[in-house]
């Protein structure tokens, strides 16, 4: 992929972010996700690739656009292949809570796990924590590895977890074990970044969610240098078939970074949509509108923070749509 791939598709994320940022707080979900998508649809096709959706908003006959199979990019450029979540956190959105994204991932053309829309078991960590985690092993050994590579005591660790009851059992040993919890509303993708930057003060990242946001997660964890692994968990027959479909016949098998983003050559880009830990929320200013965002390359290992000055009357689409 060329170098300059990564600031093109920053500006994939700040439209889509820029859109779905007027919907704040306005109770309308879909609204704030369609107008994510739209957004980011359109500036797609100025960039220069060739890519291919794998991760996307749904099957062609589901999804309008960004549906998985769809061709993306002016068409000169590398093969990649694209995983997108224009609006990862809609629910955030509609409440105006923190830590609603817009977020891409491109891979060399092969590279991105073709993860269904199931759940998926996460463990997600920052650098300091590779290799001393396992996403098998019970909550306390975790999270001793993880204090004792921090140079932490278990009492200082904060857990991130989706406060869903199906993560009961977990709070629970995570309380016993006694550390610290951010019960999030919604929103893992953030939450897996947010291992790798030490300032947000958040040191794991447990429990389940959508398995495309843990590609998505571990694509960025690859440009950091922290680790994800990941488990499917199939719920019905069918969504096991499409296990099998993918040629993951055991499904109790550890995914790890490599079995999501393979190779070294990868692109992680996501845009502030509401405040959160690391990236501010889209500003409107009147005349402008500003943005922060994250863009990350695993092969060279620059991550980039990026602040955009927008100018609503030179870009009128910028305005709602
Ligand atoms: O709400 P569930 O079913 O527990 O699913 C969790 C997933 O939903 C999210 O919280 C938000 O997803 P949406 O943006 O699609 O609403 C993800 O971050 C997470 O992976």
């Amino acid at each position: 992929m060329e170098r300059s791939l990564s600031m093109e598709l920053v500006r994939v994320t700040e439209a889509a972010a820029l859109a779905s940022a007027r919907w704040m707080g306005r109770g309308n979900k879909e609204e704030a996700d369609r107008a994510a998508t739209e957004a980011m649809r359109d500036v797609f096709d100025t960039i220069p690739m060739k890519g291919t959706v794998v991760i996307g908003e749904g099957e062609m006959d589901e999804a309008p656009m960004l549906y998985i199979g769809e061709k993306l990019g002016n068409g000169y450029g590398p093969r990649v292949d694209v995983a997108v979540d224009p609006l990862e956190g809609t629910n955030i959105v509609a409440s105006g809570q923190w830590n609603a994204l817009a977020v891409l991932a491109v891979a060399d053309n092969g590279n991105l796990l073709h993860a269904p829309d199931m759940y998926m078991e996460k463990i997600a960590v920052g650098p300091e924590s590779v290799g001393k985690v396992n996403i098998d092993a019970p909550v306390i050994d975790n999270l001793r590895a993880v204090a004792e590579a921090k140079n932490k005591n278990i009492e200082d660790l904060v857990v991130v977890i989706l406060n869903r009851k199906r993560h009961e059992k977990m709070i629970q040993e995570i309380r016993e074990a006694g550390a610290r919890i951010k019960l999030l509303p919604d929103g893992d993708v953030a939450a897996a970044i947010n291992t790798a930057f030490d300032d947000t003060g958040v040191d794991i990242m447990l429990g389940s969610g959508g398995a495309p946001e843990g590609v998505i997660a571990a694509v960025a964890l690859k440009c950091l240098g922290g680790d994800f692994q990941g488990k499917l968990l199939p719920q019905t027959p069918e969504e096991l078939e499409r296990c099998k479909e993918m040629g993951i016949e055991d499904v109790n098998r550890i995914l790890n970074m490599d079995d999501l983003v393979g190779g070294d050559d990868c692109i992680f880009a996501a845009t502030g949509v509401t405040d959160g830990e690391l990236l501010k929320g889209v500003m409107y200013k009147g005349s402008s509108a500003e943005t922060q965002s994250l863009v990350m390359r695993a092969k060279s290992g620059t991550v980039r923070f990026v602040d955009g000055k927008h100018s609503m009357q030179k870009k009128p689409d910028l305005v709602i749509r």
